[in-house]
């Protein structure tokens, strides 16, 4: 959200935006609320002085002058007990629609209301021609006796998974190898619930718009998290950190719960789309400085390019466009990798920055060399997903005999060069 003072200041900046990034905000509405509650606070302001000045005068009146100056002062009172809740109602009817700026995309962003104006900037690797008809992820799980797709729909539903024998431990070497790469890179590992309550998901950004897409905890205050993100978002909320105690970057992992509640009839089949599954995640809470977000930003999708080189998987850079970022995002580039079986790039990773509109949702705040408390800034991006990605792996690497060769870097984690059918 973004600083009313700013607002205030730049209209037609915001207004630019808000029609970008298509918020359904009025900005018209929002700024007669800022001045009636500024007309308001001014009254308000001025009736307290008077009945502070006018209590004084009473304290030093003569007998007959207090009672008039006590009776002017109840009067004084009686108006504000009328004038605070109504300027109240106001401050939070201005606190709802602040929840609705968007923050300013950054210039080398595509503007456009949705994905098909996504451009693509960077294609690495290409896509292997096969000398034997391929196999798709679900025909070499099953030739292979790698999972229980359907017996586990029949336990927990569509968009469930059960993984057996080397497909198992290979997803779980794949999630080791990725949270490996990051302390590597600095980052602090830290594992974390995958629920949290209804706050965290306002401060993410989760709330108010999209909700449907989160399972709620029966009875409670807790609801499952489409991210680590979430929780990484909340763990110093509401605290002022010190400038030297930042930057803080994380390598969350947990296992992420989503409803898929709008992506009805999307890959229902396999792996690619699934209730529960498992991320890696680079969470990063730096100063509130656009250079060093820069800075980050760069370092996170190099991170996350380096292991998709690492896994061997040809895949492109896409800048997401102002329309398909949302609202509180400066800047966000997807990764997209390769699927054999649908012959095309589908999304692996996604890297945003969002300057302080999640810290000001947050609190998250610090003291800077100067002495001034400032909201941070925060960024998010993919290290590894699973299964999802095991869908490329698996098309991308498999042989002509069914079994799946496993890249180099992985192969200390997984023991073996090759996936191999289970007995
Ligand atoms: N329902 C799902 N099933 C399987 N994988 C998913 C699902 N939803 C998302 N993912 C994976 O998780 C990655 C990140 O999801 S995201 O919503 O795009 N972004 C985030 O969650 C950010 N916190 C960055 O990770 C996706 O690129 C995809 O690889």
């Amino acid at each position: 959200m973004l600083d009313i003072k700013f607002i205030r200041e730049n209209p037609d900046i915001v207004r630019k935006a808000i029609q970008e990034k298509g918020s359904p905000l009025d900005l018209d509405e929002l700024l007669l609320l800022d001045r009636q509650i500024l007309e308001l606070r001014r009254r308000t302001e001025a009736l307290q002085a008077e009945r502070n000045a006018n209590a004084k005068a009473a304290g030093k009146a003569s007998p007959e002058e207090r009672a008039l100056l006590i009776e002017k002062g109840k009067q004084i009172g009686a108006e504000l007990a009328e004038l605070e809740p109504q300027l109240r109602a106001l401050e939070a009817k201005l606190k709802e629609l602040l929840y609705l700026t968007p923050t300013l995309p950054w210039e080398g962003a595509p503007v456009g209301p949705d994905d098909s104006f996504n451009v693509v900037t960077r294609v690495h690797g290409t896509p292997r021609t096969f000398l034997f008809e391929p196999l798709d992820h679900l025909e070499l799980i099953n030739r292979n006796g790698w999972g229980e797709l359907e017996r586990i729909a029949k336990v927990s539903g569509s968009r469930s998974y059960a993984l057996k024998g080397d497909l198992m431990r290979y997803e779980q070497a794949l999630l080791r190898f990725a949270l490996d790469q990051l302390v590597d890179a600095g980052f602090t590992p830290i594992s974390v619930p995958s629920y949290a309550r209804e706050e965290a998901f306002y401060a993410h950004g989760q709330f108010p718009k999209a909700r449907e897409d989160v399972y709620k905890v029966e009875g409670e205050d807790m609801y499952l998290a489409g991210t680590s993100e979430v929780l990484l978002n909340y763990l110093h909320a509401g605290e002022i950190l010190s400038e030297g105690e930042l930057p803080k970057a994380y390598a969350g992992i947990s296992a992420c719960f989503r409803s898929e509640a709008g992506s009805a009839g999307k890959d229902v089949r396999g792996l690619m789309r699934v209730h529960q599954f498992n991320k890696v995640e680079q969470y990063v809470l730096c100063i509130a400085d656009v250079e060093e977000s820069n800075r980050w930003f760069e370092r996170m999708l190099a991170n996350s390019e380096k292991i998709l080189q690492a896994l061997e998987l040809p895949y492109r850079v896409v800048e997401v466009s102002t329309g398909d970022m949302g609202l509180g995002k400066y800047r966000q580039v997807d990764l997209e990798t390769w699927v054999p079986s649908e012959g095309r790039y589908r999304e692996t990773h996604s890297c945003s920055a969002l300057l302080d509109w999640q810290a000001r949702r947050a609190g998250l705040r610090y003291r800077d060399q100067a002495g001034k408390v400032r909201y941070a800034y925060t960024l998010n991006n993919t290290a590894l997903a699973t299964p999802r990605i095991l869908v490329m792996l698996l098309e991308n690497h498999q042989n002509q005999d069914g079994t799946v060769t496993v890249p180099k870097a992985v192969q200390p984690y997984f023991g073996k060069a090759r996936l191999e059918p289970t007995r």
